[in-house]
């Protein structure tokens, strides 16, 4: 199966943002977190980082919207050159009218679930989107360690995807580190976002090295 690594930018010296993301040559996208204050305790950032990000690198954006209302603002982030937009279906009015108006922009869609929501009752709504983004942590912050109460999630979805042979990848978000990547793995998950681990190293790169040696 073939895996990605997409560092957070939460992580990252915001003071400094176009050589941090310059930092990071081998990752496979970057991961833009945005939180609101409201869906989850938090403010990071919006639009005009986005911007920014979008202005100071090739790599694909691998957009995780912790807002609510989502239907009001995920096409924002889709104009501004995402190549994935990931919102949680806890705060979408209308999750399917969503992923279809992001997909006819030509962006991938993204269904978020943060640790208390069951997957199985979305199971079905899987052909409609690109992505599963799993959260291996509470939404909110970055440096929070990773939950293996998730791994069921995870290998539940995986299952269904195989068995159903859609094309959807299964993201983990949260405490991924070298420690914990091939748990991931193993339970069926294919993209892994990394903030703390990859940010708080003294090489950005070489930990993205070490967590793609790790899947190998
Ligand atoms: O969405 C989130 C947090 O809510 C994440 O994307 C974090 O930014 C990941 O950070 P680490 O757990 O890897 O430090
Ligand atoms: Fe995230």
């Amino acid at each position: 199966m073939k895996t990605f690594i997409h560092p957070s930018i939460l992580s990252a010296d915001f003071a400094r943002l176009g050589e941090e993301l310059q930092r990071i040559p081998d990752a496979d996208a970057v991961h833009v977190d945005v939180m609101d204050n409201h869906f989850v305790p938090n403010l990071s950032f919006g639009m005009p980082i986005m911007e920014a990000v979008k202005a100071n690198t090739d790599l694909p954006l691998d957009v995780h919207l912790m807002i609510e209302d989502p239907d009001r603002w995920a096409l924002q982030y889709a104009d501004a050159g995402a190549d994935t937009v990931s919102f949680h279906v806890e705060a979408a009015q209308a999750p399917i009218r969503l992923a279809r108006e992001l997909r006819d922009r030509g962006v991938k869609a993204g269904l978020a679930l943060r640790p208390a929501t069951p997957v199985e009752p979305y199971l079905e709504l899987l052909p409609e989107f690109d992505m599963l983004l799993i959260m291996t942590v509470e939404p909110g912050f970055g440096g929070q360690s990773f939950l293996d109460v998730m791994m069921p999630k995870v290998r539940t979805a995986r299952e269904y995807i195989d068995a159903e042979q859609l094309p959807v990848r299964i993201e983990v978000d949260g405490g991924i580190n070298a420690a914990t990547i091939g748990t991931a793995f193993k339970a069926g998950a294919d993209v892994f976002v990394a903030g703390s681990a990859v940010y708080s190293a003294a090489e950005p790169n070489q930990v993205i090295k070490d967590l793609q040696a790790a899947l190998s």
